[in-house]
């Protein structure tokens, strides 16, 4: 994902709401000497596994509707992950190509079991018919042949994945300038690798070339950690719940210096201290650390990206 990598890069030279504080990384990484805490895939045992191409259908629905649940403050990604994962066992076709296609608002929430409107539901319905529709017509219905089309290369599959779904398509301007961070198309095949142990359909010869997953929860615990430093409008903004324009100058830098100040840290550690670690790792723990704050102010951004 170099392109994710050097459009962030990009940005965090020239923030300037934003900014990624490199003597925090240090002290962090060397606080924690280099071992981020192992925080296994699933640690909260909600989503759904049968070890076959029902799980990878299931995890590009999931990542197909996996952003954007602040809104409704008793909302969460748990509730979707966990949502689906009962639909399916309930009925094994509910998430085929032709189902997929033909759910209204209203069954989405029967679906997920949620009692009223699901945040930017309109948007969240139009995504799942793009799913199904274009798994039909290219794939034959299967999200488990967009990932073996792959041949086992994390960047191929995000490539396919972005031109296929133009949902995906996790881009904005800045300063003229383009900028990817592909959230959802990442988090997609983390979620493969992570549910399938690196095997079979989770093999990526290229994994370490994926980023973080720039959403709402990452940027908040780097702030907590002291690595982003806001400037003072932009905190303000955050602390009192006011919302973040999609595409102004401080989402960007937000969501850039995210990456960029995890990408410095992986360098870091594995500089440091020896290793091989992959940003999924940083991402997972940080991740974690995040939903179990529940005092944690983050940005509210209306956005179907993250
Ligand atoms: N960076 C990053 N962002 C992630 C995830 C995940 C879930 N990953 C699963 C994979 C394995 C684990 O077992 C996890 O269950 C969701 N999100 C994002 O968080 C936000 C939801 O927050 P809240 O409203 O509080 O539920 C929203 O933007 C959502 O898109 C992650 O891993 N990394």
């Amino acid at each position: 994902m170099e392109a994710v990598r050097a459009s962030a890069a990009w940005v965090a030279s020239r923030s300037s709401h934003v900014k990624v504080d490199m003597l925090e990384v240090e002290k962090v990484v060397d606080k924690i000497q280099g071992n981020v805490p192992k925080v296994e895939w699933d640690f909260e045992g909600i989503h759904y596994f049968d070890d076959g191409p029902l799980t990878v259908q299931y995890l590009f629905v999931l990542d197909a509707l996996n952003f954007c649940f602040w809104p409704d403050k008793d909302l969460s990604y748990d509730h979707l992950a966990s949502g689906l994962k009962l639909a399916l066992e309930k009925d094994k076709t509910a998430l085929d190509a032709d189902r997929l296609q033909s759910y209204t608002g209203p069954q989405l929430r029967q679906l997920l079991n949620w009692p009223r409107p699901l945040p930017i539901e309109e948007e969240r319905v139009r995504l799942l018919h793009e799913v199904g529709m274009e798994l039909e017509r290219s794939f034959g219905g299967e999200a488990a042949n967009l990932v073996k089309s792959a041949g086992n290369s994390a960047a191929t599959l995000i490539e396919l994945i972005t031109r296929h779904f133009p949902g995906f398509r996790d881009h904005s301007l800045y300063k003229g300038h383009q900028v990817f961070l592909y959230k959802r198309a990442q988090i997609f095949v983390a979620d493969l690798w992570g549910a399938f142990k690196g095997q079979n359909y989770g093999e990526f010869h290229d994994i370490k070339s994926i980023t973080i997953f720039a959403d709402y929860i990452v940027p908040a615990v780097l702030r907590e950690l002291g690595i982003l430093k806001y400037g003072s409008n932009l905190s303000c903004s955050i602390d009192s719940n006011s919302e973040i324009v999609p595409g102004s100058e401080e989402e960007v830098e937000i969501r850039a210096c995210s990456v960029y100040a995890v990408e410095k840290m992986r360098e870091l550690i594995n500089k440091k201290f020896g290793k091989q670690l992959l940003s999924i790792d940083i991402d997972l723990w940080l991740w974690s650390c995040g939903v179990q704050n529940m005092a944690l102010s983050h940005h509210r951004t209306l956005s179907i990206y993250y």
